[in-house]
């Protein structure tokens, strides 16, 4: 079967100096923690540094867009101003008002503009239309943040029908369908972010 992005860059030579972020919904958190670590495990190996990532979190896939906005925006200022608060919201990854590594690296890190943006949800088909609605709004707009930002935006929204179709896709279970769609998320930023900052 035809599958995934094929031949990313054999290597990114600038990857070292590229600041990411990353805005995550925290909607099927049991799907959406390890699509972020996918994608930050990737960049790494990728040879961005972790200091230069910045997860931050928003309620739903309908907030993304305006997250993603903000988070480039802000970071444009911060590239001026260094004014440190970026949205003042709380990342997954963090333990609930402790400052770990995430949120200290965003403090630390807020220096520059973003050299790309991942935006990360996961929308499960209920019983009603709700679904469509906000996979279509959210999609067309991290589309629309991308074009008008001139910053990358990296589609990492799953929208699945059925809650095994989500863990498949966040490489959790067992089965042959199982891959981490975050990884080629954050090997895409990457690449992403080297094309469009030449
Ligand atoms: O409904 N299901 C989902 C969902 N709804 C919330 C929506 O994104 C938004 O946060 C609220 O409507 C408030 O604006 N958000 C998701 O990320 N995944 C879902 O599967």
């Amino acid at each position: 079967a035809f599958k995934g992005p094929s031949a990313p860059p054999s290597s990114f030579p600038t990857a070292s100096s590229l600041r990411i972020g990353i805005v995550h919904a925290r909607w099927n958190t049991e799907c959406i923690a390890p699509l972020v670590k996918g994608a930050v495990q990737a960049m790494k190996k990728a040879g961005v540094k972790e200091e230069n990532i910045v997860v931050e979190s928003v309620p739903g896939s309908w907030e993304l867009p305006a997250g993603t906005q903000r988070l480039i925006t802000a970071g444009q200022v911060q590239a001026s101003s260094n004014v440190d608060d970026l949205m003042g919201a709380t990342s997954l990854l963090d333990d609930g008002g402790n400052a770990d590594a995430s949120s200290q690296s965003s403090s630390k890190a807020s220096r520059a503009a973003f050299d790309a943006v991942i935006s990360i949800g996961v929308l499960i088909k209920g019983s009603t239309m709700h679904f469509e609605y906000i996979a279509q709004s959210c999609c067309e707009g991290l589309m629309r943040v991308g074009l008008d930002t001139g910053t990358p935006v990296i589609l990492g929204v799953l929208t699945c029908l059925t809650e095994e179709q989500a863990l498949q896709r966040s490489g959790v279970g067992e089965g042959a369908g199982v891959h981490n769609h975050g990884e080629d998320w954050g090997t895409a930023a990457v690449e992403m972010a080297e094309k469009c900052n030449r």
